[in-house]
């Protein structure tokens, strides 16, 4: 008889994820997943079931990785949300199993693994890709992404001012009171926009929110919304003059609309740049395209699972 998995729930999740940790450990991951059969990770495009009647999809994210010897799945859900409903827009449970026989081991939530191990990926883009001197820091988007992305950004860089624009000013006062730094609330993306070195984009837009005529020449944009092939968060002008780097080559060629729709082509994976073979050109105006990866939720997972095993044996 096999025993019960364990079950992990959000709060532990929390208390085991640390960017400081997981962030190496994404690096790795991100490094092996582009190096092809020899870095041993085996990760399929996820499947997405739509559910066009409640304007929902529900996304099946399996992955192997040999270094770690880690098998996970991630079932995730996201919704447009129609309403100021408290469910969140996105929700995912993680399956970890015993990779030598199948066994399921835990049942771990996916929200916190989603919304950390998405920003510390941002993170380690920013970190190659970012202009030398990097003062401004502006958030489209107020959302969980939004919280996520602000945790790590102020805790791996030192930004003089954090800006935040969100469809309604409402929606941004309400991230600018519930985080720890001082936030500018800014009532258009332009004004958002305007001057800043970093800006992520975390939005649920179906149609451009960030112009290329409002970035600044040489900054560094995490794009990390708009993950359906006819969706966007950029516009062409954007897409078109940035150089384009991106967590997954075959999967945004199939799922990022802003570069389905615009057709411009990607220069790099980001572990690529992590291995160094391609550079990162940190000079230029760079757009880091992400749509997310299974091998991040299975490092993630496995990261808590140890951790949860170490104090519970
Ligand atoms: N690349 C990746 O690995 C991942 C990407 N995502 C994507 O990141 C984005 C943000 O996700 P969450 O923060 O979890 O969602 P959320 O629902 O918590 O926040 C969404 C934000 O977008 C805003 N928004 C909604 N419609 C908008 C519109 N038409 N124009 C401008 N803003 C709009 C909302 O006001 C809110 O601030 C989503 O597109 C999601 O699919 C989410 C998880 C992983
Ligand atoms: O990687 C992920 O979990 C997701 N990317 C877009 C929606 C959910």
């Amino acid at each position: 008889m096999n025993e019960q998995p364990a079950f992990i729930g959000a709060k532990v999740v929390e208390k085991y994820l640390d960017f400081a940790t997981l962030i190496p450990l994404l690096e790795r991951a991100l490094i092996h997943f582009s190096s092809g059969n020899e870095g041993g990770v085996v990760q399929p495009i996820r499947t997405i079931v739509p559910v066009a009647k409640y304007s929902g999809f529900l996304g099946v994210m399996p992955a192997y990785s040999k270094w770690d010897d880690a098998l996970t799945t991630k079932v995730v859900t996201f919704y447009e949300k129609k309403t100021s409903s408290e469910i969140p827009s996105h929700q995912a449970t993680v399956l970890l199993f015993e990779p030598s026989n199948g066994t399921l081991k835990a049942v771990i939530d996916g929200r916190v693994i989603t919304d950390k191990r998405t920003a510390a990926v941002s993170a380690i883009a920013t970190k190659l890709l970012k202009p030398s001197h990097a003062e401004i820091l502006c958030i489209l988007g107020s959302g969980a992404q939004a919280q996520s992305h602000y945790q790590v950004f102020t805790q791996q860089f030192s930004f003089k001012e954090v800006r935040v624009w969100s469809c309604t000013r409402e929606k941004a006062e309400g991230f600018a009171t519930t985080v720890t730094g001082q936030v500018r609330v800014c009532s258009t993306p332009q004004e958002a926009v305007t001057g800043a070195d970093v800006i992520i984009t975390v939005t649920m837009a179906t149609e451009p929110v960030l112009l290329g005529d409002w970035v600044k020449p040489g900054a560094h944009i995490n794009a990390i919304g708009a993950c359906r092939p006819d969706w966007r968060e950029l516009d062409n002008v954007l897409m078109e003059s940035c150089v384009l780097y991106v967590d997954s080559k075959e999967a945004a060629a199939k799922e990022s609309g802003d570069i389905v729709i615009s057709k411009a082509s990607i220069y790099a994976e980001i572990g690529e740049v992590l291995k160094g073979t391609k550079p990162a050109l940190a000079d230029k105006t760079t757009v880091f395209k992400s749509v997310g990866m299974a091998v991040e939720d299975t490092v993630s997972a496995k990261l808590v699972y140890d951790s949860w095993l170490a104090e519970n044996k």
